[in-house]
């Protein structure tokens, strides 16, 4: 999909959510656990009732490699039945790879031609030559890490490198590689703070938004510091949307929750 498709999607559906399908077996609904592929009946039930709200989907890969053949299969079940039945959603495998070239080449086959992902995060810092695999697929998208939104962001990421911030330099240094068009970049909604100065970077470029609900970050202040022209933001919500009940009206809960976020986003694109 490429990021114009991407855009008329947001603008149709006055959306910019994306869900995120982080499915641990100790929360998902028990009576699920009887199903040949829990993981796999959650999924879909949870895609079935909020695909016409949201615009992306990102399942965690580690919730899914935690659980070994089984999670992968499911995985696997879960993209093809978003790519089958709803392929104008947006797919990130959130995984963040990264490794020296060859290997980064397997990581970008596995998530962009067997699995059929649309995008995958990848960590930045082993630097150009293990991105840039990543980027050399068209119309695939490689969602660096900038800014994260957990605590220990703070360890390395905003450290100042040169006289600069790491994570500026992440983003200003990753501008410069080959098919950087085919860049986006995770900035946590935690660190709102810092979207001005990120946007002053990288105006134009779509970014991954995950840490509200769950962990705090606010929408408006993601929206107030964070958006541009063509909107540029997938605002991520795992937690907070599919675990909203653990029992059988799982899915219609998960879609009210869904469903307050996207009239909040429409409220916004007003
Ligand atoms: O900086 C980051 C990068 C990735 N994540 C991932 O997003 C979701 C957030 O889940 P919630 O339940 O909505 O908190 C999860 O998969 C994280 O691994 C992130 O939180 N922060």
């Amino acid at each position: 999909m490429t990021t114009q498709q991407l855009t008329e999607q947001i603008k149709k559906k006055k959306s910019f959510l994306c869900i995120g399908l982080d499915v641990d077996l100790t929360k998902i609904p028990q009576h699920l656990l009887k199903e040949d592929d829990p993981i796999f009946a959650f999924n879909k039930a949870i895609i079935d009732a909020t695909h016409h709200l949201c615009v992306a989907y990102k399942p965690n890969s580690a919730f899914y490699e935690a659980y070994g053949i089984r999670g992968w299969k499911a995985l696997e079940k879960t993209i093809n039945y978003i790519n089958t039945n709803y392929p104008e959603i947006f797919t990130i495998a959130d995984a963040k790879r990264g490794d020296i070239g060859n290997t980064s080449s397997m990581y970008a086959k596995a998530f962009f031609e067997d699995l059929g992902f649309d995008s995958v995060t990848v960590a930045p810092y082993m630097g150009k030559d293990s991105v840039e695999p990543f980027l050399a697929f068209e119309n695939k998208h490689t969602i660096l890490l900038a800014l994260t939104s957990n605590q220990g962001a703070f360890d390395f990421q905003t450290k100042s490198l040169e006289g600069k911030e790491l994570y500026k330099q992440v983003l200003q240094t990753s501008k410069t590689w080959k098919n950087a068009n085919n860049l986006m970049y995770v900035v946590g909604a935690t660190k709102a703070e810092y979207l001005t100065e990120i946007r002053q970077i990288i105006p134009d470029s779509f970014l991954l938004v995950p840490g509200v609900g769950a962990q705090g970050g606010s929408l408006l202040d993601v929206c107030k510091y964070g958006m541009n022209e063509q909107v540029g933001l997938l605002i991520n919500s795992s937690r907070g949307i599919i675990y909203a009940s653990n029992q059988e009206d799982f899915a219609q809960a998960a879609a009210i929750k869904a469903k307050e976020l996207q009239r909040d986003m429409e409220t916004i694109l007003k």
